[in-house]
């Protein structure tokens, strides 16, 4: 038993001693002691990784040479050396270690993020750069964005004054992009069908399982064992990914069949999706562009682009309710650039200085990717004088880099001006969200729209406040994008300049119809006997009831058609040359469409001057039919449509049940229009009004 004991120190005590010596001899960088055998130094590692290696850095040095079990790791925490990483030596790094998640989720390493540096990931990264990322393609997406953005608005506007969950929003927003970048489909919201509901499950489980660390993957021997759990969880998420796009993929290509074999090539059709990009590619070249492929780089693009953006929203959401000053800078900026009659759109970004500022100090303070994405040499080569050998794996961690007080002054302090006239200061190592040389981040152009237009619009069009006197909490969760720890949820208030915009256009409709209704006193009996059938006379109306008020709709449709508060809409402008009615429209062409001539048009409408509100019965509104559109139609329709429908409907059911009207004297309610955008009405209406007997006791 003693011979045992003294033959195991012996033989540990010679171990270390020839480490150490052979770690001295072949000049590679300082290390930690002890590097225990087996596991190296395993044994240090605590989460969040970022943080622990971070401590170990400032107490050992910037550059560190240590083992995770089996594995050699460079890790480097200062700038100077990340840039010896990037430019000299940046193709020997433009490998990726080899993990189970890279095997299974990464289809045997083929995608874009996993595959090693060579002749694929060249070929994917150039084609993911012409066809994904190129400024023209990230431009022709852009109609996606600004439409997940108001539907993200239209969203908001309906549940207003209640508390948002603003992961799901942030969650939602960039899913929807992506998918639809993707496939052209949008699976999150609230009419999600059951593929969409498959799909976020999905999703969710993705993240769990890739965020998950796998200690097989520095102790290789583990796997002798059976230690395999992780391993199955991955192959059965691979295989109903794979299922789920497999579908999209089969469904776009018979769409194109069907399309071909109609001959209905829509020549309007402005974009492929990526997905569509990809099949033509596969008809010129089926050997490379197979399926899998497809399915790899889009299943890739996924869960690279999501999560990444829609953390990065997050934190700087958080930060801003903690500084509400720095909202109200960043509203003020929108305001005296965008002004208070239109939305803010991507195009804008570059002229909201101070909301960029916003963004990058809050990549600083929480970068997506804290320690990058790991990279390998792929040869020896010298860093920082030291020699670092073939298959290393290189840690950089940039967390410590924009923490570090020597770098930054008071690096815990929220302080977007910090980057004010310096632009991401990208070129200095020091500031690297994205990261930088072969394999940084391609979708670094398409993240900062994303970000900056969902902020931007949420920033323009609501007033936020944190849901109680407590600060948001900033503490960060596991995973790989860095989450946080709590989800962020806050109170949102639309603006007043939005309410104004919806206001005098919500309360001319409601004055138009009231004018109508003391003209045709049988109507607003119809419509009291309605509410007084279907609401009763213990309660007052509410907004859940408008959908069982088929009259009352009619009337304010009516109202809509006979009076819109946007006769002309809002003027439109073309940004390119097109055609319409078979003619050619110059680019810069200023639209006008003139619904009241439409609505009031005797061949579209019978008798289009009464007021008759029975011909929308059964035809809700008639929307698509083009001949009806008082809140405009496609991508620059009004937002608040919902909002001024259940405003409108609440107010006029509300007065009507409650009080019985009259006009002031026997003589018709004057029907003169004013002048104004909304189409006001020329006298102001004033009318008698007496409590009902059935609700007095209500009121
Ligand atoms: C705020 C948002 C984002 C952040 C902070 C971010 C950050 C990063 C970082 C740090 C890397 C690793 C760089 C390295 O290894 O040195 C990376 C890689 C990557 N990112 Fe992003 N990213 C974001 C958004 C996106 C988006 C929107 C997409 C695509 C739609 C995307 C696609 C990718 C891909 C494909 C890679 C792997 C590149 C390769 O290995 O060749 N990212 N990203």
């Amino acid at each position: 038993m003693d011979y045992l004991f003294v033959t195991i120190v012996l033989l540990f005590a010679t171990y270390l001693i020839t480490t150490h010596i052979y770690h001295k001899f072949a000049n590679l960088p300082p290390t930690i002691f002890p590097n225990i055998p087996i596991i190296g130094h395993l044994y240090l590692l605590k989460k969040p990784l970022y943080r622990t290696l971070a401590t170990l850095s400032a107490k050992h040095g910037p550059i560190l040479f240590i083992r995770f079990g089996s594995r050699n790791v460079l890790l480097v925490s200062s700038p100077s050396i990340s840039e010896e990483c990037f430019t000299k030596n940046d193709v020997i790094f433009a490998n990726r270690p080899r993990f189970l998640a890279g095997k299974i989720l990464g289809s045997n390493y083929t995608s874009i993020g996993w595959a090693p540096f060579g002749e694929h990931w060249r070929n994917i990264r150039r084609i993911s750069t012409i066809e994904i990322f190129s400024s023209h393609r990230i431009q022709e997406f852009h109609d996606i964005r600004a439409d997940e953005g108001r539907l993200m608005l239209r969203k908001l506007m309906l549940g207003y004054s209640l508390q948002v969950n603003l992961n799901t929003v942030f969650n939602e927003m960039t899913m929807n992009v992506m998918m639809r970048m993707i496939s052209g489909k949008r699976y999150f919201g609230d009419d999600m069908e059951e593929e969409g509901k498959w799909f976020k499950e999905i999703v969710k489980e993705s993240f769990l399982v890739a965020g998950a660390s796998n200690i097989g993957d520095h102790l290789p021997f583990l796997s002798w064992f059976g230690v395999k759990g992780l391993e199955n969880k991955l192959i059965s998420l691979h295989k109903i990914r794979n299922d789920f796009f497999q579908g999209l993929i089969d469904q776009l290509r018979m769409d194109k069949v069907v399309e071909v074999e109609h001959n209905s090539n829509d020549n309007n059709k402005k974009r492929n999706t990526i997905i569509e990009v990809l099949l033509q590619l596969q008809e010129t070249d089926p050997e490379y562009y197979t399926d899998e492929l497809i399915r790899s780089l889009v299943l890739n693009l996924l869960t690279a682009g999501t999560d990444t953006s829609s953390a990065t929203m997050e934190w700087a959401f958080s930060l801003l309710l903690n500084h509400p000053d720095v909202l109200k800078n960043a509203q003020n900026e929108i305001d005296s650039h965008v002004g208070k009659t239109r939305l803010v759109n991507e195009s804008d970004l570059s002229s909201l200085p101070y909301l960029r500022c916003i963004i990058n100090e809050t990549l600083r303070m929480y970068p997506a990717g804290p320690l990058l994405v790991p990279h390998e040499s792929s040869d020896d080569c010298v860093v920082g004088g030291y020699h670092i050998p073939r298959g290393t794996m290189l840690l950089v961690n940039q967390w410590a880099i924009h923490h570090d007080p020597n770098l930054w002054s008071d690096p815990e302090r929220f302080h977007p001006e910090r980057f004010k006239g310096i632009e991401g200061v990208r070129g200095e190592f020091r500031f690297m969200p994205f990261g930088f040389g072969r394999r940084s981040c391609p979708g670094d152009g398409l993240a900062m729209r994303i970000v900056g237009l969902t902020l931007g619009l949420l920033i323009q069009c609501f007033d936020w406040e944190r849901i109680s006197e407590d600060m948001v909490d900033m503490n960060e969760g596991h995973g790989l994008t860095m989450p946080k720890f709590q989800p962020l949820v806050a109170k949102c208030r639309p603006r007043l300049n939005l309410l104004t915009a919806g206001t005098d256009t919500s309360s001319a409709t409601m004055e138009w119809a009231f004018s109508l209704l003391l003209n045709h006193p049988d109507i607003l009996k119809n419509a009291q006997n309605e509410i007084d059938s279907h609401v009763g006379k213990t309660r007052l109306v509410d907004e859940s009831d408008l959908s069982s008020l088929p009259y009352l709709r009619c009337i304010i449709n009516e109202t809509l058609r006979m009076y819109p508060a946007g006769p002309l809409l809002v003027p439109h402008e073309s940004s390119e040359d097109c055609v319409v009615g078979g003619y050619h429209i110059p680019r810069g062409t200023m639209l006008l469409v003139n619904q009241w001539a439409i609505h009031h048009d005797p061949n579209l409408w019978s008798d289009p001057e009464r007021f008759h509100p029975e011909r929308f019965k059964g035809i809700e509104g008639v929307r698509g039919e083009f001949r009806f559109m008082p809140f405009g139609f496609g991508r620059r329709s009004c937002p608040g449509d919902g909002l001024a429908m259940r405003i409108v409907g609440l107010t006029l059911g509300l007065l009507i049940q409650c009080f019985d009207w009259e006009r002031i004297s026997e003589d018709m309610v004057d029907m003169n229009e004013g002048h104004g955008l909304t189409m006001p009405k020329f006298q102001p209406l004033v009318a008698k009004c007496r409590p009902r007997l059935v609700t007095q006791k209500l009121i």
